[in-house]
């Protein structure tokens, strides 16, 4: 089915996206929701990012688990390419978060069960996100996490350099010195993304870049006082330099401070899709 814009209302503007904007938008025959992203291809070329978008609709078009956003389609006109999106109706986590300022860990352990759940379902189809953080993490009505923004992912492995742009906070060694890496990327950034929820920071965060890179080629940090021993545990075992010593993701969702925090049938659901 080939989709124009004629097939759909659009409503409100949802916000801002660097490429283009993303819209509330109902598929008229079907009367469903999506979020519409119109991406300008100008904007694309100038940003020399149309192969990336390609690999982010070949990506998530195909990718079906709970807490990975869908991509139902695209279609595209003279000026302009639209994604269309599973709407998620809470909106951005990280707004969530700046509001709230931290999560209680039993909140915080239930976003980041079912992120390693749809984590572990990439990397058993060989994608690496490599770019976990609140910015790229959304919520639906239900309060149900879902892994947005796949601009970045790859088939594993790569050794693709990545134009540092945005926050560096959640880059790990081995893609700060532009090392060969594969899906444990994103094991680190999960040790990142548990204590920024629960500490409201990241845990290398530095005024300068020069600064945050040192402090995590190091692995330097610390834990604020009110940080449970178990998550300290499960953060220790995710923040390690060498990305083959990091924790498996399958050994994640049987990690003490996540099963003592998520009901079982939550926690058999999130591992079924695990193969
Ligand atoms: C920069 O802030 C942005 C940018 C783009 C979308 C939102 C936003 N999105 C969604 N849901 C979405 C978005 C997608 C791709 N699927 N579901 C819901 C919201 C609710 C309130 C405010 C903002 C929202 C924010």
């Amino acid at each position: 089915k080939k989709f124009t814009i004629n097939d759909f209302e659009i409503g409100k503007p949802l916000g801002k996206g660097k490429f283009g904007n993303v819209y509330l938008a109902r598929e008229k025959k079907s009367q469903y929701i999506v979020a519409l992203k119109v991406l300008y291809k100008k904007e694309l070329i100038r940003g020399k990012v149309e192969h990336q978008l390609r690999r982010e609709i070949e990506i998530q078009s195909h990718l079906r688990h709970p807490n990975v956003l869908r991509l139902y389609g695209y279609f595209y006109d003279e000026r302009r390419v639209y994604l269309i999106l599973e709407f998620a109706g809470q909106g951005e986590l990280y707004k969530i978060l700046c509001k709230k300022g931290k999560f209680d860990e039993e909140t915080a352990a239930n976003y980041i069960a079912s992120i390693g759940s749809a984590l572990s379902y990439c990397h058993s189809k060989h994608v690496i996100h490599r770019d976990i953080k609140p910015e790229n993490l959304l919520l639906d009505i239900n309060g149900n996490v879902k892994i947005a923004d796949f601009g970045w992912s790859v088939h594993a492995p790569s050794n693709r350099r990545k134009t540092l742009c945005g926050t560096l906070d959640y880059l790990p060694p081995e893609m700060i010195e532009a090392k060969d890496h594969d899906e444990k990327v994103d094991i680190w950034s999960l040790g990142v993304l548990i204590y920024e929820f629960l500490v409201g920071s990241p845990p290398f965060e530095a005024t300068g870049n020069h600064e945050t890179y040192r402090r995590i080629t190091n692995v330097l940090y610390q834990f604020p006082d009110h940080v449970s021993p178990l998550a300290r545990d499960l953060i220790s075992k995710l923040l390690i330099k060498n990305p083959k010593d990091r924790l498996p993701l399958h050994d994640l969702l049987k990690h003490p401070w996540i099963t003592s925090h998520v009901c079982s049938e939550k926690l058999d659901k999130l591992a079924s899709f695990l193969v």
